[in-house]
């Protein structure tokens, strides 16, 4: 799930500029043999064993067999001679030339970026920093060339319209076709996303954990929707930190947040999120219930489960049982059938909701990786909904924006499911004091859609659905496998 993985580089990177040429690094290897000089002397960060690593991080990168942040991780193990400042400086490169690849592409053809990785390394260092701050013996014998594509890439207007938009046609067309205000969509997702958090009320309040920050010098603003979120003014790496270590607060977009605060988890409540991954709305739900009643948190990814044990530890939380399941339908979860106040299913999705923290992840997916997802997604439904007692609710999410994973998803499922109802997100969280304007209201129907470009959130969906008669095939078929199986 890609949710908030790229923070611990570009945290480190310190992404405070935005877009081409906004701020100048330090001269990060300018003290390393090989010159880390520029024309007129001065110290530079494009030197020749930066855009050396910088193209070799590129080339493990561009092949697209994983996720950006997991491949850098690795190339970092790897190359131990990288100071933070080093590591600092080509994650955010990688991460800029993943954001801008199409328009990078267009300029640099009929060179591929991931078959010229070297060249592609010096465009997006001089379309991120400035060209002057390419030593010369970086640019070296592709000084010229690189020229020639900085000449095309300034005007971009030429290009074709998804490569403008920095997306493949596929995305591109359902994007444009589902969002009025598409243009602002493709521009919100080019801009790096900023630091979450939240406050977790069994430890802290925003107020105390502001002033924490404050002392660190580190701006915290309470958020715009969701009550237990700061957002943090700049990137910066607080896993270190004791207002992280000792659980005060953990990192969470702030649409994820009030994805939680659907479910209106209060104390005492049987709880499943179904799709819990490593927790990261398991902890918050948890605190909502203030640890009381039961939280059961399932995945069939044992590993992913494995990585809530520490964030647990850190929360304080005490009525969570994370249980790794073999798929929807196995056959432990027959007899909790019925049995639950509220059920979660956080669906495996394609993460288009997150482009700006996983800006590889575009380059990775394809319609036919959609289409097996989308079958993935209808089929957790069907089987989670069982666990769902009368007058309890299915929270439906996904952090996409495609209309196929969200809005296709619940209305396939309701066509099949009449003794489920939808209930008005909107209205739920109003309750819960999360202001929403009568045009977010108008824009989101009964569905809570929070978009990047609307509401400076990751894009996500959620619908509730609230079960009003028990399941006609239950008595049949108790503890077997769902209809339409
Ligand atoms: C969107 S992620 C969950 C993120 C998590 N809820 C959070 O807030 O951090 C979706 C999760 O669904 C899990 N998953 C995929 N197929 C599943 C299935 N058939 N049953 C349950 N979980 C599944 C994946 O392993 C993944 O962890």
């Amino acid at each position: 799930m890609p949710g908030q993985r790229n923070r611990h580089f570009e945290g480190r990177a310190g992404a405070r500029g935005k877009g081409r040429g906004a701020s100048r690094p330090r001269a990060a290897g300018a003290g390393r043999p090989g010159g880390g000089r520029g024309p007129r002397g001065e110290a530079v960060a494009g030197t020749p064993f930066i855009v050396g690593h910088l193209a070799d991080a590129l080339h493990m990168v561009l092949k697209l067999d994983g996720p950006a942040d997991v491949l850098l991780s690795l190339y970092f193990r790897k190359n131990h001679e990288l100071g933070s400042r080093d590591r600092g400086l080509v994650a955010e490169t990688v991460y800029y030339a993943l954001r801008h690849l199409a328009s990078i592409a267009w300029a640099m053809a009929p060179a591929v970026p991931e078959r010229s990785p070297r060249l592609a390394a010096l465009v997006a260092l001089a379309l991120r920093f400035g060209r002057g701050q390419i030593s010369e013996a970086a640019a070296g014998r592709d000084a010229a060339a690189l020229d020639a594509v900085l000449a095309k890439a300034k005007d971009v207007s030429e290009a074709p319209a998804p490569v403008r938009a920095e997306l493949p046609d596929w995305l591109y067309d359902r994007i444009r076709a589902q969002y009025p205000d598409a243009e602002a969509f493709f521009r919100a997702i080019a801009q790096p996303a900023p630091l979450d958090l939240r406050v977790n009320s069994l430890k802290a309040d925003p107020k105390s954990v502001a002033e924490e920050f404050a002392e660190r010098g580190v701006q915290a603003s309470p958020m715009h929707y969701s009550p237990d979120g700061l957002r943090l003014a700049e990137k910066v790496g607080i896993g270190s930190w004791p207002v992280y270590r000792e659980g005060r607060v953990d990192i969470q977009d702030e649409g994820s947040q009030l994805i939680a605060r659907l479910l209106a988890p209060c104390r005492r409540l049987m709880v499943c999120d179904f799709c819990a991954g490593a927790g990261g709305k398991t902890l918050a739900i948890g605190a909502l219930m203030k640890s009381t009643g039961s939280l059961y948190a399932f995945d069939v990814n044992a590993k992913r489960l494995a990585g809530m044990v520490p964030r647990l530890r850190r929360s304080g939380l005490t009525n969570v049982h994370p249980i790794a399941i073999r798929d929807e339908y196995d056959r432990r979860l027959g007899r909790l059938i019925g049995k639950f106040d509220r059920v979660l299913v956080d669906a495996p999705c394609t993460g288009t909701g997150t482009l700006r923290r996983n800006p590889d992840l575009r380059w990775r997916l394809s319609v036919a990786e959609l289409e097996r997802i989308n079958a993935v997604q209808a089929s957790v439904i069907r089987s989670a909904a069982r666990l769902v007692k009368k007058g309890g609710r299915l929270v439906y999410a996904t952090c996409s924006v495609l209309r196929e994973e969200n809005q296709g998803v619940v209305e396939a499922f309701l066509a099949e499911h009449p003794e489920f109802e939808l209930r008005s997100a909107p209205d739920i969280l109003a309750a819960q004091k999360v202001p929403f304007t009568a045009e977010e209201r108008e824009r989101m129907g009964s569905y809570f859609v929070m978009l990047p470009q609307a509401n400076a959130t990751d894009g996500f969906f959620s619908a509730v659905l609230e079960r009003v008669a028990e399941d006609p095939a239950r008595a049949a078929h108790e503890g077997g496998a769902p209809r339409g199986r």
